[in-house]
């Protein structure tokens, strides 16, 4: 489209001229009597030139001009009585970037002369906006009213709901009753061709559960068996918003940058597609769970389950259970067997971080589909052909863990594998052998730290595909049934017992497997990545705000 010059006026004392074109939305100031200018500025190109990208406009309406008149909710703030020589305006809200990924909504007010221009003006850039076709118009969301600190319900009408409405972004909303209903909801009854994406109020337990319930979903309406580990998944249709509203919102920070409701809200508003790497995770060809972030046995499994067993504690228990465990010191042994993800661009010591736009994630999704389509051609292929070559590493581990992307969290800002990617087909295998406390201390602390948590020689790292662990005893299907007619359900109980008294100074036999924050039945687990299975409305971590001075001039 063709630049439209419009020479428009904004009031104390400044004129600008503003051009719209496809991309951006700017106005260059003509003549500057007086500078004040209070907040930010977006400036692109010099100063007193500024711009939005029209992607990142939330919305444009006329504007009352009276200084009187009321906007948003707060008196405008006026040195004189634009009124008088500019009686049309509009406002153009827009997406400000403050600190640390932290996401704003800005209100500038164009003053003019003429009403038509003004009117012409709203209607040019509605139409423009009615081109994003990524923005989605019509949302089913689910609050967990409970998640966190039961702030669900408050977060979402107060700080999201007036921003969807403001971009003409109409909702379903479902407050939750119980724990599954989102997850069941989606299952079965709800109409999903009604919708543009589905958002989940509350942290990762609830993205979970919108995750499973959207996946099995679309796995059913396409005829795929989700009990078959070998199944090809399908992608879904429908992009998920997360709304962060729980304890941790690690899923939300990793793929957004911060745990803040209105930076998720404009992401969802502005139509942003970040596509997720899910992990399947099955026991003997039963279909277990699904998982994106973290799969940790040893360690992080016992952690998690020693603090399910002190909920009373309240948040301090993950604390707690941390100390404990590391005091604890057990180890396990088994066989790991995996496919190293050999044909891809990037590994877990390269130093790259997963940013906005990433090249390594595009790159193998797109490597990926192509042998998807030769595998197809190539029918008579067979599994041993396309599987590639297993690795298996037997051993005693302090930790197994597999982390689909950095994991990074407030806490713990590199995460367990800092250079893990969002969407490139792979997971990090991150094996801890046994060692001394001091030593596995050492690992630890290295994950808020700058030295590598990887360069220690009892620490290894690969990039895979898929993987299996088979805990010691039951290294076999046969060994299971042994095992558990010869007493192995005996074992157990006796590991539970050693767990809850460390100071019999027994190492239990089995760990579990925490699965991003649940704990699976099966020690003996299956884990396949499937490439991209979901959306999320996100952008992954924009590597350095675009516009580092961005900001919005002197607004009415
Ligand atoms: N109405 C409800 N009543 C009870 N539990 C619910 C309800 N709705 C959802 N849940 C369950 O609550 C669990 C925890 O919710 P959520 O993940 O939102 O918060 P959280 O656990 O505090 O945060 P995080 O998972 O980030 O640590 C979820 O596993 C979900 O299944």
């Amino acid at each position: 489209m063709e630049e439209k010059p419009l020479r428009n006026t904004e009031h104390l004392r400044r004129v600008f001229e503003v051009t719209l074109n496809r991309v951006l939305l700017t106005w260059k100031e003509l003549q500057t009597k007086k500078k004040r200018v209070s907040g930010k500025i977006h400036n692109t190109f010099k100063a007193g030139s500024y711009s939005v990208p029209v992607s990142e406009i939330v919305a444009v309406r006329e504007t009352e001009v009276d200084s009187r008149t009321k906007d948003d909710g707060r008196w405008q703030k006026m040195s004189q009585k634009p009124s008088e020589a500019y009686p049309y305006a509009f406002t153009v809200s827009c997406v400000e970037r403050a600190s640390r990924h932290r996401w704003r909504c800005s209100d500038v007010t164009f003053h003019c002369t003429d009403g038509l221009v003004c009117q012409q003006w709203v209607q040019t850039i509605r139409e423009q906006l009615s081109l994003l076709t990524c923005r989605p118009k019509h949302l089913l969301v689910y609050i967990n009213p409970y998640g966190g600190k039961q702030q669900g319900k408050r977060i979402y009408e107060e700080k999201v709901a007036p921003l969807f409405s403001r971009a003409s972004v109409s909702t379903d909303v479902i407050v939750t009753e119980h724990a599954n209903h989102a997850r069941e909801h989606l299952k079965t009854e709800a109409e999903l061709k009604k919708y543009d994406g589905v958002v989940c109020v509350g942290g990762d337990g609830m993205f979970s559960e919108v995750i499973h319930g959207l996946i099995t979903r679309t796995q059913r309406d396409c005829g795929v068996d989700q009990d078959s580990a070998e199944e090809r998944l399908v992608p879904c249709g429908l992009r998920i918003g997360i709304i962060p509203a729980g304890s941790t919102d690690c899923i939300c920070y990793a793929t957004v940058g911060i745990n803040d409701p209105v930076t998720s809200a404009l992401h969802i508003i502005v139509g942003d597609s970040q596509p997720l790497d899910v992990c399947s995770v099955h026991h003997n060809n039963t279909f277990l769970k699904y998982s994106v972030s973290l799969l940790g046995y040893g360690f992080y499994g016992d952690v998690l389950a020693d603090s399910e067993r002190k909920r009373w504690m309240g948040p301090a228990r993950y604390d707690f259970s941390g100390v404990k465990t590391f005091l604890t010191h057990n180890y396990y042994e088994g066989t790991v067997s995996f496919l190293p993800a050999t044909d891809v661009l990037g590994s877990p010591r390269d130093k790259t971080v997963c940013t906005t736009g990433c090249y390594v994630c595009q790159r193998n999704g797109q490597l990926l589909s192509e042998a998807n389509q030769d595998y197809r051609v190539d029918e008579d292929a067979s599994d041993s052909e396309c599987d590639g070559d297993w690795r298996v590493i037997r051993g005693k581990f302090l930790a197994i863990n597999a982390a689909s992307m950095s994991c990074a969290c407030p806490r713990s800002p590199k995460g367990l594998s800092p250079s893990a990617h969002l969407a490139d087909g792979t997971t990090d295998l991150i094996l801890v052998r046994k060692c001394s406390r001091i030593n596995f201390l050492r690992h630890l602390l290295r994950h808020t730290s700058k030295d590598d948590q990887f360069d220690l020689d009892f620490v290894e790292v690969h990039r895979v595909r898929k993987f299996r662990f088979t805990p010691r005893h039951c290294e076999s299907d046969a060994d299971l049934q042994l095992d558990l007619r010869e007493g192995g359900a005996g074992k157990r109980l006796f590991s539970q017992i050693c767990r809850d008294h460390p100071a019999c100074g027994c190492t239990p036999i089995y760990s579990s497997w925490n699965c991003d924050g649940e704990i699976l039945p099966h020690a003996a687990i299956q884990v396949g990545v499937h490439s991209q299975l979901i959306q999320l409305f996100a952008r992954g971590i924009e590597e350095k705000p675009v516009f580092e001075d961005a900001g919005v001039p002197c607004v009415a």
